[in-house]
């Protein structure tokens, strides 16, 4: 399984909203990352076919998505980013609706609803209305609808927004039981988020890639570099000169930092284990 974005570009009227973009995607779970306007939705919409773009070649199995039409969007999950379910429907008859606009025939699709009910962890509240859930709730009726026609491609923009951190765990649990055999893309802010659900990370800066790698490996590339020192307020400010610092602490004399570079010499250092924060500062910020 292959999904390739070659030479991709797209145009808004006199904005360029993504340069030259080449990614090959096989299974796993890739994180996109990227500040406000950095061309994330775009890239999701683009996947999913309800946008297209201006330039390049978006295939799957060296077949355009876009002439794949019909047979693209079976296999395809999407939920995008605000994404509202309708309040006055409970979460079964939602996901009824849902499934039959996908197409799925009557006697499994009920069987299904149930699976992803439970999958999702709201087969107790199926008979409840959507209004009445909270914000993580309404989001895993977004995951349960996008995953119905069991699809091999998912797209998720910005899932984890506005969770809270018991949510957000549950969140990355669903995903990683689900990501075997499927390409799963979920965009994000969250650095820590990325690390706890994705294989790979794709940074995009206004428009373009400016990393695309698995996450071990980016994480190796800081290996050996990132310290942390106790240390008084001037050197600390020297340290932030030259060094990446990723956290600063404030205890009750000194600050507690922990730097990127090599090991500033006149303080006691201790090594630390590296982290994806510590490649991301260090390199892209
Ligand atoms: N329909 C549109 N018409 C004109 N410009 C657009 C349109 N959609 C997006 N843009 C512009 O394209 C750029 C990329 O937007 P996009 O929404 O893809 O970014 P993003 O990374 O998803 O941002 P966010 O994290 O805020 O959702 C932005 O400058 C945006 O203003």
């Amino acid at each position: 399984m292959e999904l390739k974005i070659e030479d991709l570009y797209k145009s808004y009227r006199n904005k360029e909203a993504l340069k030259n973009i080449n990614i090959t995607m096989k299974s796993g779970t890739y994180g996109l990352l990227g500040e406000n306007g950095a061309g994330k939705s775009t890239l999701m919409r683009i996947l999913t076919t309800i946008d297209f773009q201006t330039k390049g070649s978006v295939t799957f199995d060296g077949e355009d998505i876009v002439k794949l039409d019909e047979k693209y969007r079976e296999i395809i999950g999407y939920m995008p980013q605000d994404y509202n379910v309708f309040p006055s429907f409970t979460a079964k008859e939602f996901l009824e609706y849902m499934g039959t606009l996908k197409g799925i025939e009557k006697d499994k699709l009920d069987k299904r609803i149930l699976e992803v009910l439970k999958f999702v962890n709201l087969e107790d509240v199926a008979n409840k209305k959507v209004k009445s859930f909270s914000g993580g709730m309404k989001r895993r009726i977004g995951i349960a609808q996008a995953i119905l026609n069991d699809p091999k491609i998912l797209i998720f923009d910005e899932p984890t927004a506005g969770l809270d951190p018991k949510e957000r765990i549950r969140f990355s649990n669903i995903i990683s039981a689900m990501s075997k055999d499927k390409i799963v893309i979920l965009s994000t802010h969250i650095l820590s988020d990325i690390e706890a659900i994705a294989n790979d990370l794709i940074i995009i800066n206004k428009g373009e890639v400016v990393e695309s790698d698995n996450i071990d490996n980016l994480v190796e590339k800081v290996r050996g570099k990132v310290w942390e020192a106790l240390v008084n307020q001037e050197t600390f400010n020297k340290i932030s000169q030259d060094r990446k610092v990723i956290h600063r602490k404030q205890e009750r004399q000194s600050i507690r930092v922990r730097y990127v570079g090599e090991e500033y010499e006149g303080v006691i250092n201790k090594h630390l284990e590296p982290s994806l924060e510590d490649y991301y500062v260090s390199n892209c910020l």
